[in-house]
């Protein structure tokens, strides 16, 4: 199984995506014999690239069927979560979708393949619903949240909102879902408060 690998003075590779405010981090991975060793999150790190981010809960789920898809999900304000997301094991196609009224991207959309083996995180800031697809049977997802869960504040988004149009590669007769997921609203008719800030 091949690594990534970075030398010592180099930590973390930071990638922009179509959305300006979602991030891909990809931190180095030191490789031996034995595998590799990385640190996964380093607030100090990230800080010195100008994420500053206080996590304060961190988040491991398990799907155990290919094709499970959560979300997407985000919570309101006052309790509004930073996100920022790893595959533990398997793989996963995660999705961040822009819900800030007025924003210049409101409506879109940007998906990215995190998986045990590539390493990759996303971050998903606050004003972005969130969601998964399953790659792979058993497949974990850990995350950090700059919030702590408010299910008064937690809400869903139609996964499949043609409005939105994010390319799952599954349909919904296909898909695991719950039933939360499988009821949850279009962004038209989304709960949502969030507002652009220039
Ligand atoms: C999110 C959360 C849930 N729970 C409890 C509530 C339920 O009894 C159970 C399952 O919750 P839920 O069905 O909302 O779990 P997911 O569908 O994985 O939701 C998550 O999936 C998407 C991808 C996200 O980004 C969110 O973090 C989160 O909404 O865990 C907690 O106790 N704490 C929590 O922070």
């Amino acid at each position: 199984m091949g690594y990534l690998l970075f030398s010592q003075e180099f930590f973390v590779h930071i990638e922009a995506t179509a959305l300006p405010d979602v991030l891909i981090l990809t931190p180095a991975r030191f490789g031996d014999s034995r595998g590799f060793f990385s640190e996964s999150w380093n607030k100090s790190r990230l800080a010195e690239q100008g994420i500053d981010i206080e996590f304060v809960q961190d988040n491991h789920s398990l799907s155990a069927a290919k094709g499970t898809v959560r979300g997407l999900h985000f919570q309101t304000p006052p309790h509004a979560q930073d996100k920022l997301v790893r595959c533990g094991r398997g793989a996963l196609l995660d999705v961040a979708v822009d819900i800030r009224h007025g924003s210049p991207t409101y409506g879109k959309w940007v998906s990215v393949e995190l998986s045990a083996d590539n390493g990759r995180q996303l971050l998903v800031p606050k004003g972005f619903a969130h969601g998964f697809v399953t790659l792979t049977d058993d497949t974990e997802i850990i995350y950090k949240c700059s919030d702590y869960y408010a299910p008064d504040c937690d809400r869903a988004l139609m996964f499949d909102d043609p409005a939105v149009g994010v390319e799952w590669g599954i349909h919904r007769e296909k898909a695991i879902m719950s039933d939360k997921d499988l009821a949850a609203p279009a962004l038209a008719d989304l709960d949502n408060p969030f507002v652009w800030v220039a």
